[in-house]
Formats: structure tokens, C-alpha cells, sequence
């Protein structure tokens, strides 16, 4: 039927067809100012035939970076970066939306401003690694935000909102999933607060939907896009009762109009496991399914009832991966060894089909 080929308006963003560029991290920015550059716009502008391109996970701000050399979007000289990758999407005629990124507790002092402690609900360590100067180090314990600090983290999304408008966005998604800040709140394996925004299902979801008012604040619904991973024991996380945690949030953000819902239908990269169409039945807007995904089962899941598509590893080694959809062409694989870090090489230098 070929659904995937398809146009949709997804709130305000219109998308020439359901396939969408998953965010991936890369870890090529300036590592000092969280700058993109040349190799980002041509990488960007080479992937433009997506309907949809979500960046890179970026960050709203510098205690909100966990990894070496990932992007920033709170910075004037950031904006101007970024602009230069929106300008050249747009010029393909593609459309691209940022990902706002808070790590949270996955990070480490050395990559913390002033070499602080990482930010999260609860100062319980992730167990799980991050990649710093000095390569793979353990994440470093965390210090439980002040009650009253929390406000200033809801407005840094704001701001990171107002940059991304700047830089020629089409809008933004912001990061609720993978064992970042906004998913230690949500499930209660890092969340062990008894403040308002710990304990009971209610209070563990206040910040998520705190941070969605104050970004819709300063950019209108349709603009704005969320990703969760409900299931996903990613960076650390769990929960004791997903179901029960993420069903009232499935059902809340009915009242949202959001551009979309961008879901991770099982472990991140992994096990499509989990009870994800049981939360999805919840929800009545635009749908975007992700994990593991390939033309057949797109293909289907577009027949009952998912709206967007996002694959991840397929777009680092295909470009044009909406063509040889297409065409049930092969696919290049990805090189491991350049997925993070690095320079061209893995980046963009893999062929088109009609590369001579
Ligand atoms: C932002 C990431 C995510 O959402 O999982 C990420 C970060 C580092 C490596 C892979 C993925």
C-alpha cells in the first residue's frame, strides 16, 4: 500500500511522507562551545528526504550535557550554528526539529560546569557509563535537585525552546525517554523524592508536564513534539509499574494537541518488548512508533494505525534511506567503529544509490 510514502500534517508540520529520522547521537559538535559545524550541515542537508529529521539529542544547557562533544541549543553562537543546518534541510525541502536533551544523572563531574556533581530527582548513581575526554567513565553520583531549583530547569527548556525557534526550527521534541532527567522523574527506580514531584504517580509526572506547559508557552503545541520510552530500562531506569505510571500520562496528553508522540516500543535498540499498543490505544493523536523498525513491519503498523515511523541506525548509513525504502533496495550497514565521535569518515561519506 505504501503508506510510508505518504504526506501528513503533523499539528503545524507538514511531512511529504511517514519516514522519520530518529535522533542519534554523534558526538562531532565543538566540545567546548556545544557548537555545530560544516560537517552537520552537509550530514543534515544529505538526509533531508525524510518527511521528518529530529536532530541529535542537544542540550537546553550546560548542566543538562552528559557526553563529549554533544550539541547545545542555549547559546547565540549555538543558533547561528544550527541555523546554517535548518537553512540547508530547508533549501531540500525537508523539515527538521530539534531535540531538547536534559542527561539528568548521566554525566560526569568533568564535563559538569565547574566540575559539579550531575543534577537528578534523587542522588542515586545510574550504573551505567558516559563517554568523557578520557573515554568510557562511570557516571558520576548525582545530587538530588532542591525543590526550588526545579523552576530554573523548567525555564531553561523555555529558553532552549526560544534558541531553537531562532535557529529556523520547525520545532521542537523534547527528551522524556532513555533514562534522561525528565524520564529519572517520571519512573520511581531514580525517583525516591517526597517532595511534590516524588512519590505517587501524579507527583512523578509533574515535571514532565510542567516543562510541556512552559515550552508550549513559548511555542504552540503544533510545534512541539515528545518522546518517552515507557518500558525502556535505558541509562539505568526503571519502574516498578509502567502501566500504571505512564497510562494517565498517555491519557493527560490527549488535552495537548502535541505535533506528535514520539514512543520507543520496548527497550531502546533493542527487545520490542513491553505492552506499548495497550498505552497507545490511550492516545488519540499523532503516533510515531520507533524500535527496530524495517519497510514490512512500517508497512503494517501504518495499516493499523500508527502515524510516523522513526528509524534510528538505518539513517546513519543511508542517506537516502526513503528512496531505497522506495525501491526495496538494500541498505547499506553502519560502521560501528564511527558511530560516536570522529569526523567524516561513517559520518557523511556513505553512498547513495546513485552514487556513481
Ligand atoms: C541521547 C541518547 C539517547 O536518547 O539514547 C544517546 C546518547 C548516547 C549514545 C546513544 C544514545
Amino acid at each position: 500500500t505504501d503508506a510510508l510514502f505518504t504526506p501528513l500534517t503533523a499539528g503545524k508540520i507538514e511531512l511529504a511522507n511517514r519516514v522519520v529520522m530518529a535522533p542519534l547521537t554523534r558526538n562531532r559538535a565543538d566540545d567546548e562551545t556545544g557548537e555545530v559545524n560544516d560537517l552537520h550541515v552537509e550530514y543534515y542537508r544529505q538526509r533531508a528526504s525524510a518527511g521528518l529529521i529530529i536532530t541529535e539529542a542537544t542540550q537546553i544547557s550546560p548542566e543538562g550535557k552528559g557526553y563529549i562533544q554533544t550539541p547545545g541549543i542555549h547559546t547565540d553562537q549555538q543558533i547561528a550554528a544550527w541555523k546554517k543546518v535548518t537553512d540547508a534541510v530547508h533549501a531540500e525541502g525537508g523539515k527538521i526539529v530539534v531535540q531538547l536533551w536534559h542527561v539528568g544523572r548521566i554525566s560526569h563531574t568533568s564535563i559538569q560546569p565547574a566540575d559539579q556533581a550531575p543534577v537528578a530527582p534523587s542522588a542515586i548513581s545510574a550504573g551505567v557509563k558516559t563517554f568523557t575526554k578520557n573515554g568510557f567513565e562511570d557516571t558520576s553520583t548525582p545530587r538530588a535537585l532542591e525543590t526550588d531549583e526545579i523552576r530554573r530547569v523548567i525555564e531553561d527548556f523555555a529558553h532552549a525552546t526560544r534558541c531553537a525557534k531562532a535557529a529556523g526550527f520547525d520545532g521542537v521534541e523534547v527528551h522524556g525517554a532513555n533514562g534522561y532527567l525528565l524520564d529519572q522523574f517520571l519512573k520511581d527506580g531514580a525517583n525516591q523524592r517526597d517532595d511534590r514531584y516524588g512519590g505517587s504517580v501524579e507527583n512523578r509526572t509533574r515535571l514532565l508536564f510542567e516543562v510541556l506547559d512552559a515550552v508550549i508557552a513559548e511555542w504552540d503545541a503544533g510545534h512541539v513534539g515528545l518522546r518517552l520510552s515507557p518500558f525502556s530500562n535505558a541509562n539505568g531506569v526503571s519502574d516498578s509499574d509502567p502501566m500504571a505510571t505512564f497510562s494517565p500520562v498517555f491519557e493527560r496528553l490527549n488535552e495537548y494537541k502535541l505535533s506528535y508522540l514520539h514512543v520507543v516500543e520496548g527497550q531502546t535498540g533493542g527487545e520490542r518488548d513491553g505492552q506499548f499498543d495497550a498505552l497507545r490505544s490511550l492516545f488519540k493523536g499523532t503516533y510515531m512508533g520507533n524500535n527496530g523498525y524495517d519497510y514490512d513491519l512500517a508497512e503494517k503498523r501504518l495499516s493499523d494505525g500508527v502515524d510516523l515511523v522513526a528509524f534510528g541506525r538505518p539513517f546513519i548509513a543511508n542517506p537516502d534511506l526513503v528512496e531505497r525504502l522506495h525501491q526495496g533496495a538494500p541498505l547499506n550497514e553502519g560502521d560501528q567503529d564511527t558511530f560516536y565521535g570522529g569526523g567524516e569518515k561513517g559520518y557523511t561519506d556513505y553512498p547513495t544509490l546513485t552514487a556513481a
